[in-house]
């Protein structure tokens, strides 16, 4: 039971949306972008060991798709500050009844919305706006020989992209194409 968030299930297993809740008076509002308790449900015994915080200066700048193997696979919490994101999350675990299924969520500074993405997930995002902030809460430490990605143009997934990509780092750009035998990572 939370207070502080709506919780809402998505057609990914384990994949949540949370929608923080504002406490707002006349100077403006307080909202929590995180409680160990009230999302004891879906956070478990897990714990924050990294935030990071990203700027995306031009609109139509696509990031990711991003996850880190076992032993270093995390979860996320992903939220939106200034702007808004198409955001794409795609299941990956081996294994899971939606398996290489994605999710797509629209997160922007006014609506409030964070992801709860569980180990096993890729993560990405297209900005809508230019000078997009990002905030993220992660449960393992960045581990750069772990870290992974999937192609942002791989047919295979067919993500929606909403608009013509303007930019990616390299290292994006040069993520493999999914092989046809793929099955998955192990969360
Ligand atoms: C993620 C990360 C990167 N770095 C370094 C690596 C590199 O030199 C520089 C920029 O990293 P990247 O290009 O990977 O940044 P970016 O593309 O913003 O990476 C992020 O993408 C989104 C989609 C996610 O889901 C995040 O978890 C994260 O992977 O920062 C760290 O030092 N610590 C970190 O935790």
């Amino acid at each position: 039971m939370s207070n502080r968030f709506d919780i809402q299930t998505t057609q990914l297993a384990d994949l949540n949306v949370l929608v923080r809740k504002p406490l707002g008076d006349s100077r403006g509002y307080l909202e929590r972008m995180f409680c160990v308790n009230e999302l004891q449900d879906i956070f478990g015994a897990r714990r924050i060991v990294q935030i990071n915080h990203t700027l995306t200066q031009n609109k139509g700048t696509v990031r990711g798709m991003h996850f880190q193997y076992a032993p270093h696979a995390e979860m996320k919490f992903v939220s939106c500050l200034q702007g808004s994101v198409f955001d794409v999350v795609i299941d990956l675990r081996k294994g899971s009844p939606t398996f290489l299924q994605w999710h797509t969520e629209l997160l922007s500074a006014d609506n409030h919305k964070t992801l709860a993405i569980p180990e096993g997930f890729a993560h990405g995002f297209q900005t809508l706006t230019d000078n997009c902030e990002m905030l993220y809460l992660h449960t393992a430490a960045y581990a750069a020989d772990s870290e992974a990605g999937l192609n942002p143009l791989d047919t295979k997934l067919s993500i929606p992209w909403p608009m013509p990509i303007t930019e990616m780092s390299q290292r994006d750009a040069a993520h493999a194409l999914i092989t046809t035998g793929f099955e998955g990572v192990m969360p």
